[in-house]
């Protein structure tokens, strides 16, 4: 295949960095590029799956939404390390949590993804259930969060392919017996994706609901809380 791929249409790879930030929400990418980066291209609007190149601190960073789900963000990943030459996604994300111990705002740096879904055996013959990011970008990650003041809880999490589901106890199997502290539905696709292509990958979550509180939060201040990942994922792209 070659580009354009059917999913990205750019038909320039220069035009995208070496590091992106890929949200599930594609207007995601388009706050972050338009709160905090100057020079902004967008090099993708494909199926309204917004991608912006712009500066921070000097330094040239790419911004992207994954959509939805295992299925969505492993096209996306895919192409962008495949075809378009790029090194490290961090994926911004939000997630529900397991654990009292985690509170809505909190943000999490996934030390690994623990998931049901069959992507990584059918995609690339994995038969683990537990995908790893990589060690060097959550060391500069969690430098970052360090040098901003920012408090990051390190933990495995859920990847899971379900939102609406009617077994309502599952989560707790996902707890207890993989201490899974917080649910998303697409880090174990990009970490596997990342594994077999050899690039990096990480993930950043705030935590945007509980399965354990009732907690509820307004849209400011989870717009608030969600600038602290996005400021932890730049600072490490513009070092
Ligand atoms: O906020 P994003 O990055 O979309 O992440 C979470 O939100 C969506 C579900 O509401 C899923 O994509 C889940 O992983
Ligand atoms: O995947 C997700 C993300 C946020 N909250 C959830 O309950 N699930």
């Amino acid at each position: 295949m070659a580009i354009p791929t059917p999913h990205i249409a750019c038909s320039d790879p220069s035009l995208i960095a070496k590091t992106v930030l890929m949200p599930g929400d594609p207007l995601r990418a388009k706050f972050i590029a338009d709160t905090y980066l100057t020079d902004v291209i967008c090099f993708t609007s494909t199926r309204n799956i917004l991608g912006f190149t712009g500066k921070y601190n000097g330094k040239r960073i790419s911004v992207m939404g994954s959509g939805m789900g295992m299925p969505s963000i492993g096209i996306y990943s895919y192409e962008l390390y495949n075809f378009y030459g790029v090194e490290n996604i961090i994926r911004i994300g939000s997630a529900g949590s397991y654990d009292e111990s985690l509170r809505i705002f909190d943000t999490v740096l996934v030390s690994s993804a623990v998931s049901e879904s069959n992507y990584a055996k059918v995609a690339f013959g994995y038969r683990s259930h537990q995908m790893k990011p990589s060690k060097a970008l959550n060391t500069k990650l969690t430098k970052a969060a360090a040098k901003l003041g920012i408090p990051l809880t390190e933990a495995a999490i859920h990847s899971s392919d379900v939102f609406y589901g009617e077994n309502k106890d599952h989560w707790k199997e996902m707890r207890t017996k993989y201490n899974c502290m917080a649910v998303e539905m697409e880090s174990f696709a990009l970490f596997a994706n990342a594994k077999a292509l050899g690039k990096k990958a990480a993930c950043l979550l705030t935590i945007s609901d509980s399965f354990v509180a009732p907690e509820i939060t307004t849209a400011e201040e989870r717009q608030t809380s969600f600038h602290n990942m996005m400021k932890i994922a730049l600072e490490l792209a513009s070092n």
